[in-house]
């Protein structure tokens, strides 16, 4: 029983304290076939090509997508967000997206507090559905979506307004078309139902509202011009048009789409969030929502001017930050990770160093520590972010700031302040969503760099290394077919693929600190992300709690 769990770690049995443990995750850095679409496989990565000669004992491949990080089904790739979870906790958790769909398959969705809050506004005002619109189901699932309207419209929603953020990261660029159409049906449908339903404003995900970890708070401020001003440079009758339009802009892209409203003849917004409406962020994954779940909710607030802050009742489709309590309603309980590795270790005494570039750094952080912000214990930890570039895409800056976290690790190893460093690298996930296979090999070779400035830090103290990664992205850069052939249009072009992927991810050990006679068990052929935390407790000279998934290892003499 949870209650009768004690924080204290037994000792390993063969392994010493005292080791300085990094911990690096490599963002989006999955194991595919050579390939001149693997990036990874095409760019000059000798670091860690040194690493993959250590199989089976001190390198081997986890899974890092589906079930194996609680996804609803292992056609899911994998993201950050589980990720993350995943390593951090050590244990594998029913996600956001799981519980969505259990929540509005039982039905119970409506009967709970979040939407019974937000249902008072139905008599009298607009329901504002916010949310990214693709079946990516990183963020959010456009099926979700359509359950939603079709049950809150039985629920009494009378008027209806969607704001679509186009996708084209999840899923391929140009797919916003095909999915604003699936929603346009299902309006209309309502429509001949007597429900006032529509799209009232849109942009791309990367240009409007989805910011992350305050990294551009513009990017909000672009959104909430549109959902809740009702004002945008553009202004289109229907998002239809309005989507293929904007996409004819030879730059343009689904993820970067500019901000639009739709208007009726007249020229005035159709959907302007207003005192009395009920609003509906409908992602259920945290990260890029909660800029937004702060500019909705608290009272005080300086990060833009909203002009006008309207008096509405606000729900996410889940509780986005548990410490935050943010928002204050949530139509689905998020899921309570619990017992992560960072409070075990903090409990032990363990001095903990995490360090990511501002588009990573909640990764390291919150989302490693389960959704939760904060330190577990101040004086033991330190979490440092490096400024991110703002406001280009990353194809532009490939390196990016790679090196710098990679240096402020280093210099974290040898203070020797610190048990356990820990840090993302950006760079296979980053310039990997942007499609561009030129940028992507140049940020692999990055990566690659900075895994070398670690791992010598970790040389010069006789500690341990463990190098991840949390999804793949970078390996598999090409739309394919169901044999594995890169497809072309006519005029022999590749679609450039600009997600995750479903592959396996590396995970090597090593550094003079580790033991003679480790290596990895051959025991746990789908081993997981999940197992990664006991090793590390392992690594740590501790025990891992025996609720936590296996540890990777063994020590054989
Ligand atoms: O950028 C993001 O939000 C996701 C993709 O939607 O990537 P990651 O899970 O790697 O953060
Ligand atoms: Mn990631
Ligand atoms: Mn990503």
């Amino acid at each position: 029983m949870a209650e009768a769990r004690r924080w204290e770690l037994g000792a390993h049995r063969r392994l010493e304290k005292g080791k300085v443990v990094s911990v690096v995750v490599l963002d989006g850095w999955g194991e595919a076939a050579p390939d001149p679409f693997n990036c990874i496989h095409v760019a000059d990565t000798p670091t860690l090509d040194a690493l993959k000669k250590g199989a089976p004992e001190r390198w081997r491949l986890i899974k890092a997508h589906g079930t194996a990080v609680g996804l609803p089904t292992d056609d899911d790739m994998g993201n950050s967000e589980v990720g993350h979870n995943a390593l951090g906790a050590g244990q594998i958790y029913a996600q956001g997206a799981k519980l969505v769909d259990m929540a509005l398959a039982s039905g119970k969705i409506y009967e709970g507090e979040g939407f019974k809050y937000i249902q008072q506004s139905f008599e009298n005002g607009t329901l504002h559905l916010i949310g990214l619109l693709s079946d990516g189901g990183v963020h959010s699932r456009i099926d979700q979506l359509q359950l939603l309207l079709k049950g809150a419209s039985e629920h009494g929603a009378k008027r209806i307004r969607v704001h679509i953020l186009t996708d084209g990261r999840d899923v391929l660029d140009g797919s916003s078309v095909k999915f604003v159409e699936m929603l346009e049906n299902d309006l209309a449908k309502l429509r001949e139902k007597g429900v006032d339903a529509r799209i009232a404003s849109g942009g791309g995900r990367m240009y409007v509202t989805m910011d992350r970890y305050e990294n551009d708070w513009q990017v909000v401020k672009r959104g909430w011009d549109a959902q809740v001003l009702g004002e945008a440079p553009h202004k289109f009758q229907n998002a239809l048009e309005a989507v293929k339009k904007l996409r004819e802009d030879p730059k343009a892209n689904d993820q970067y789409l500019p901000p639009f409203v739709i208007v009726d003849e007249r020229g005035r917004p159709v959907g302007q969030i207003m005192d009395g409406d009920a609003v509906v962020t409908f992602n259920f994954r945290a990260d890029r929502m909660v800029m937004l779940a702060k500019a909705l909710e608290y009272k005080n607030f300086d990060k833009f001017d909203r002009v006008r802050l309207p008096e509405i009742r606000y729900a996410g489709m889940l509780q986005y930050d548990g410490e935050l309590k943010l928002p204050s309603h949530f139509l689905v309980a998020p899921p309570e990770i619990e017992r992560t590795s960072g409070e075990y270790l903090a409990h032990n005494g363990i001095r903990t160093y995490a360090c990511s570039e501002t588009v990573k750094f909640g990764h390291v952080t919150f989302f490693w520590n389960g959704n939760r912000s904060g330190y577990f214990n101040p004086n033991l930890e330190k979490y440092e972010e490096i400024p991110s570039d703002i406001g280009i895409p990353f194809n532009e800056h490939p390196k990016m700031k790679a090196v710098e976290v990679a240096e402020k690790a280093r210099d974290a190893i040898l203070s020797r302040k610190y048990d356990q460093v820990r840090v993302n690298i950006a760079n296979g996930d980053m310039v990997g969503h942007t499609g561009d296979i030129q940028a992507t090999i140049i940020g692999c070779k990055a990566a690659d760099d900075a895994v070398k400035i670690i791992l010598d830090a970790i040389e010069q103290v006789g500690g341990i290394f463990v190098v991840t990664a949390d999804h793949g992205n970078a390996e598999d850069m090409v739309k394919r077919d169901k044999s594995g052939k890169p497809l072309r249009d006519k005029d022999g072009n590749v679609q450039p693929l600009t997600s995750h992927t479903l592959n396996p991810v590396p995970i090597a050990i090593g550094g003079p600190g580790l033991q003679s006679g480790v290596r990895f068990r051959s025991d746990l052929p789908n081993a997981g992300l999940a197992n990664v935390a006991a090793t590390v407790m392992n690594l740590h000279g501790f025990e891992a709690p025996d609720h936590y998934e296996p540890t990777l290892i063994e020590v054989t003499n």
